[in-house]
């Protein structure tokens, strides 16, 4: 080459754009030059009196790595379109990710714990896209339904086969056929059906209720619980053989408290999805909400971070997101020391602030509204020191 070497070439297209992937093809080839090429980014190295399948075989491990780079980057965009973000500058939710992108790619039933909010489904979701199981995501919430109900909803039913049972009805196990089937709330399953769960996850066969017939199903097990697992075990109230079998694969998500790095992010998602849906335009947010924002506890996790937002954008009125729209227990971060009465008290007044805002401060519609006389309104409101200006 004229005027330039190889590794000099390297270093400018790495500058111009360093997804570019380089091989070097050099006509000699030394140790010394190999080492500084790859230390230059460059991403192998070839001699040219080598076999040429082994460019060959090297151009299409860049490709592959071109396509999956690809992938994930639309699997992140179209999560980002669907309200959720999967991006991370916390180590602790990037092992999360790892692991997840890790067990999506096998079979294994996963077992994801964190505390309420803090994303346990979505993650679920990310690992059932990640996985390519063609089939579908059937979350269901363990917790929701009624023993009988749940019963019938996970294995289905024939028509006939108990009161009530009008018409046949396929289960969830069979919807979520080929894809994965998320069970929420885990630890609230009720003991008689944890042992048909038991047998399903053993043998891959289901029967609908008041039916002998074998329904052979190939899933994908995510299972979620906020509860302490061992407790449960201990009192008897979860089967220890269901604990091993659904726990090939443990994830534990953190709460927000512990990834506070993602703060900045993830207020700014939910302010941009707000703002969309509600169709405002945010010109400034006063910086005492910002810093509280960013040094709150969220024991609701991400959904209290969405809700405390959702509610700030509602209530705003001239562009301007103002530190009184914060509710008063939000502000006071360490709640969860206050005695029941303290807790009632602030989250009343809350209440109270919030509907005379959302009537624009006409105490007779607000304490109609509250089901109270307007004698009563006006002492909550001298009791509560409650100062509210239009
Ligand atoms: N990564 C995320 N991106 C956007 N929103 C999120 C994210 N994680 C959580 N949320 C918000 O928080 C809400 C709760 O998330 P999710 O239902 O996954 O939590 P969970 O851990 O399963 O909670 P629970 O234990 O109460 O069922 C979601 O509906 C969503 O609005």
């Amino acid at each position: 080459m004229e005027g330039m070497n190889g590794i000099d070439l390297l270093k400018e297209i790495k500058k111009k754009d360093g997804e570019t992937e380089v091989i070097i093809v050099t006509g000699y080839g030394s140790i010394e030059s190999a080492v500084e090429a790859i230390k230059q980014g460059a991403f192998s190295y070839f001699i040219k009196d080598h076999d040429p399948e082994e460019l060959i075989l090297e151009i299409k491990k860049v490709r592959d790595i071109f396509k999956l780079k690809f992938e994930n980057k639309t699997l992140k965009e179209e999560n980002k379109e669907k309200g959720y973000l999967i991006e991370t500058n916390s180590l602790k939710f990037k092992e999360v990710l790892e692991v997840a992108a890790k067990a999506a790619k096998s079979d294994s039933s996963i077992f994801i714990t964190g505390e309420s909010g803090v994303g346990k489904e979505i993650i679920a979701r990310y690992i059932h896209n990640l996985s390519l199981r063609e089939g579908k995501f059937v979350p269901v919430n363990c917790q929701a339904l009624s023993e009988n109900l749940l019963e019938s909803e996970l294995f289905g039913h024939e028509k006939g086969s108990f009161t009530g049972a009008i018409e046949k009805r396929i289960g969830r196990f069979e919807e979520a056929n080929g894809g994965t089937l998320f069970l929420d709330e885990i630890g609230e399953m009720p003991i008689s059906i944890q042992i048909k769960l038991l047998r399903a996850l053993d043998t891959k066969i289901i029967e609908r209720i008041g039916s002998n017939r074998p329904i052979e199903v190939d899933l994908r097990f995510i299972t979620a619980t906020n509860k302490d697992m061992q407790e449960s075990i201990k009192k008897g109230d979860f089967r220890q053989d269901l604990y091993f079998r659904i726990n090939t694969i443990p994830i534990r998500i953190p709460p927000l408290r512990e990834r506070r790095e993602d703060l900045p992010m993830f207020i700014d998602f939910f302010l941009n999805k707000y703002e969309k849906e509600t169709k405002k335009r945010i010109l400034k947010v006063e910086d005492e909400v910002m810093n509280f924002l960013l040094s709150y506890d969220y024991p609701g996790n991400i959904r209290e971070l969405r809700n405390i937002i959702e509610r700030l954008i509602v209530l705003s009125d001239d562009g301007v997101i103002r530190k009184k729209y914060l509710p008063e227990y939000q502000k006071n971060s360490r709640y969860s020391s206050l005695t029941l009465k303290e807790y009632r008290e602030l989250v009343e007044k809350d209440y109270i602030e919030k509907t005379l805002l959302e009537f624009d401060l006409d105490k007779d519609l607000a304490s109609d509204f509250l089901g109270i006389s307007k004698r009563q309104l006006y002492n909550k409101i001298s009791e509560y020191d409650i100062n509210l200006v239009k």
